[in-house]
């Protein structure tokens, strides 16, 4: 089985994905038995993203990145490939932004958004570019005994508020189409002790991993770490994900 897994690359953290997902790749599935190969590919337009079974949206900009997506017409195969086809889906720091049915601290006017996982994100929530910073994340979805995983932030979205389901009604002003994920919305990181902006302590507990259905998201940078764990934890969904559909399909035909 061939899988082609894309990395949205209008803009952003691309190669630092590929490299990543290649590595990931190449530890956790080489001893695999069904001989599952994958294939790495960067998506810039319609044709490219429909022959994909899976997707990553990187991190960088969410603003620009909105802005490239529709010149290049790509915002109604992005929520087709999200919400109607339901396949898995992770978006990174920009991309966690891209995939939430609303966000805050947006610019002005607001910003078009893909939609997928029914949360409210904070834009910036930490502050600027010189605010970034690294902290030690238990996830626990990699392992109970696993060690800690170092989460980058730069200028990273949380979220903030898990909101009822979008009603699947085409929305002119947003230009949502499509339900969201299905199921509900899963919590699978939180940053504890995290401090409000210009603070040096603090007591909060920020979600900035959540998953719902196919669509998953992170508001660090893991393709900045060189760490594969996460990488090889998605593809693996993702190959599980391809396996049930490919089960429903034959029983349904059989
Ligand atoms: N590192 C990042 O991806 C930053 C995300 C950025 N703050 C945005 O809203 O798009």
């Amino acid at each position: 089985m061939t899988i082609t897994v894309g990395v949205l690359a209008l803009q952003g953290g691309v190669i630092e994905h590929i490299n990543l997902l290649r590595q990931a790749a190449a530890s956790s599935f080489s001893q695999d038995n069904d001989q599952i190969t994958f294939a790495f590919n960067e998506v810039r337009t319609t044709e490219q993203l429909q022959k994909c079974d899976a997707l990553i949206i990187p991190g960088g900009e969410s603003t620009t990145m909105a802005i490239v997506a529709r010149r290049l017409g790509l915002f109604d195969a992005l929520r087709e490939f999200v919400k109607v086809q339901h396949k898995p889906v992770w978006g990174t720091c920009a991309g966690l932004v891209m995939l939430a049915e609303e966000a805050s601290a947006t610019k002005q006017g607001g910003q078009e958004l893909v939609g997928g996982l029914d949360v409210k994100v904070l834009r910036n929530r930490y502050g600027t570019q010189i605010q970034s910073f690294v902290a030690d994340l238990s996830l626990k979805f990699l392992g109970e005994d696993e060690k800690p995983f170092r989460g980058v932030f730069i200028r990273a979205p949380v979220v903030e508020e898990i909101i009822s389901p979008s009603s699947g009604v085409e929305d002119s002003h947003l230009k949502k189409k499509g339900k969201s994920a299905d199921g509900a919305v899963e919590i699978m990181g939180v940053y504890k002790n995290a401090a409000k902006v210009g603070e040096e302590q603090g007591d909060e507990e920020d979600i900035v991993a959540v998953r719902q259905g196919n669509v998953f998201g992170t508001s660090f940078h893991p393709e900045l770490t060189g760490d594969v764990r996460i990488h090889a934890w998605w593809l693996r969904q993702v190959v599980d994900s391809l396996r049930h559909k490919d089960l429903v399909v034959r029983n349904d035909r059989a």
